[in-house]
């Protein structure tokens, strides 16, 4: 049961160790090619959401933020017993949020730092709470609709 939890703990301090090494180690704006042309480490802020979106509105991130913390929890609670892959992705999420959420009280802006070039588009520099985030989503929409059809399959044969 408390799994979820942990998984979120281990994503907030790899997030929280990997932005703060970022802050240390690299003057903002610097960029180290990893795989030149495809994978840098890029020194970057945002005070904003993905693509810099509401840049410095932070009220409205920590409402956000708030409200997707406290419904995790409570579905976890409530639903994290039933199916093991959506406490996993609840618990990958909330990680992802609360690394962002911890920047942005601190910081009151993210560090990014992760920085791809996918044919020659430069996709927005992002951190581990994005990653985290991004696939706790894609993980929770495979495992609801895979519990769906685990009902529906159950309903045919009875
Ligand atoms: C990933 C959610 C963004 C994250 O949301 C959060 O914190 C949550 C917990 C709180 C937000 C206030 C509310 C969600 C806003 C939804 C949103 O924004 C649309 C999301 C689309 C998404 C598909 C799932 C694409 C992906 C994008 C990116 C990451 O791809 C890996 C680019 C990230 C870079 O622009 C980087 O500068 C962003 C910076 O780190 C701050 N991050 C945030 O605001």
């Amino acid at each position: 049961m408390y799994w979820y939890y942990i998984i979120a703990t281990i994503i907030v301090l790899l997030d929280q160790w990997t932005k703060w090494l970022i802050v240390r180690r690299m003057e903002i704006g610097e960029s180290i090619p990893v795989i030149d042309g495809f994978f840098h480490i890029t020194s970057h802020r945002n005070q904003g959401a993905a693509w810099g979106i509401l840049q410095g509105q932070m009220l409205f991130f920590y409402i956000v933020t708030t409200v997707v913390i406290v419904a995790i929890v409570y579905y976890l609670q409530k639903y994290g017993k039933n199916d093991k892959w959506v406490g996993i992705s609840l618990g990958i999420i909330l990680g992802g949020a609360i690394g962002n959420f911890i920047d942005r009280l601190f910081r009151q802006e993210v560090v990014d730092f992760l920085d791809f070039y996918i044919f020659n588009y430069n996709f927005p520099i992002f951190n581990v709470a994005d990653s985290a985030l991004t696939v706790g989503v894609i993980l929770f929409i495979i495992a609801t609709i895979l519990d769906e059809r685990k009902k529906g399959k159950a309903k045919n044969v009875n």
